[in-house]
């Protein structure tokens, strides 16, 4: 698909942070995207990977060092403000007026964007509807919690009607309602023919929401593919037998030692081979365990999840270092967003 077909595309893209005195930093390279119409893209990856850097680079806050990036066909740096008119973004800080009710924050942002008065009200209404926050929209924001300051943040960004919505980390340090509501409005969002664009560390949340995803990792592409097909690579199943007792666990484990079978108190563990199905692992299994004259107790399968796959592309080596850099000064890859990003930076 090419950069005017897709609604999300990305060739090769690059962003290198300069800084004075410190050696540069390449928070992204080799970015690769093709989101289609109409779907929902997830982009993985660990603290400090290069997620938010990738969400300022699609809405023209930075510009690529190298390589090219559309959206919606147009260059989001040079067309910034014709993107901004397609393209709406729910950022990872709650910037929101608490002194302002939920319904006055979305009239400042309607008028900021140039929408008409006549269609206003209108959107006004039908985006509170759909986060769920009809009933609290004329209380102070200050007295908003979390959960109903991202849902407002998830309205804030419908108010111009865009075909394209990319959303930072939207349900960070959110509880599991306000989550499960977040996701389920996605879902609406896509079906209504946008596209969404989300950035996470949360496996659950990519597994739910992505239909395609990116793992990325130290700014490179680690992973691809839908949450099946990444599974698929990491393939190892598991069949967890448990035993009465702890010698009837032992023989079970000796019986399966092709099998890689490990005890572990009661239970053990046992691979299921490459190409062969679960339920043909399971028959031999139960059947020989069987002929042996065991009992079991119990029995569970492990599919491999998308956890497993995130931790075999990035590693287990914690990624703190990142998290807690100081603020940086200007950067050449942007123009005016160093101070954004490292203001950023320091709320984390
Ligand atoms: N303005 C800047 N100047 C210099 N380095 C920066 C700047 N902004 C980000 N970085 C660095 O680029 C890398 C990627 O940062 P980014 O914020 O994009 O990661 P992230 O995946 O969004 O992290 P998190 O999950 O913690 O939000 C990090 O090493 C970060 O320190």
């Amino acid at each position: 698909m090419a950069a005017e077909n897709a609604a999300i595309w990305a060739d090769e893209a690059e962003v290198v942070f300069r800084r004075r005195g410190r050696p540069p930093v390449c928070a992204v390279s080799g970015l690769g995207l093709d989101v289609p119409a109409g779907t929902v893209f997830c982009l993985l990856g660990p603290n400090g990977s290069g997620k938010t850097t990738v969400v300022n680079l699609l809405v023209g806050l930075l510009r690529p060092t190298r390589g090219a990036v559309a959206v919606a066909g147009m260059d989001p740096h040079r067309q910034r403000r014709e993107v901004l008119r397609r393209v709406a973004v729910v950022p990872q800080e709650t910037a929101l007026y608490e002194e302002l009710t939920g319904r006055e924050n979305l009239e400042f942002h309607a008028r900021y964007y140039g929408v008409t008065r006549a269609a206003e009200r209108r959107r006004i209404d039908a985006a509170l509807e759909l986060v769920s926050l009809e009933g609290t929209a004329g209380e102070r924001v200050g007295t908003y919690s979390g959960g109903m300051r991202r849902r407002l943040l998830l309205a804030r960004a419908l108010l111009t009607d865009p075909s394209v919505i990319v959303l930072d980390e939207p349900t960070l340090g959110v509880d599991v309602q306000s989550r499960q509501a977040i996701w389920e409005r996605i879902d609406a969002l896509a079906d209504e023919g946008r596209t969404i664009l989300l950035t996470t560390n949360l496996m659950e949340e990519a597994e739910r929401l992505g239909r395609d995803l990116l793992v990325i990792d130290e700014g490179r592409p680690v992973a691809a593919g839908t949450p099946g097909e990444l599974k698929a690579t990491v393939a190892q199943r598991t069949v967890r037998l448990q035993a009465s007792d702890e010698p009837t666990a032992a023989n079970i484990t000796e019986r399966f030692a092709g099998l890689s079978a490990q005890r572990s108190g009661i239970e053990v563990r046992v691979a299921v081979p490459t190409g062969d199905s679960v339920p043909s692992t399971l028959r031999a299994l139960l059947d020989a365990v069987e002929s042996d004259g065991h009992a079991l107790e119990g029995i569970a399968v492990d599919e491999p999840s998308l956890h497993d796959v995130f931790l075999r592309v990035t590693g287990r080596a914690l990624r703190d270092r990142a998290v807690s850099s100081p603020a940086l000064p200007a950067v050449d890859a942007g123009t005016s967003t160093a101070p954004r990003v490292a203001a950023a930076e320091d709320q984390r």
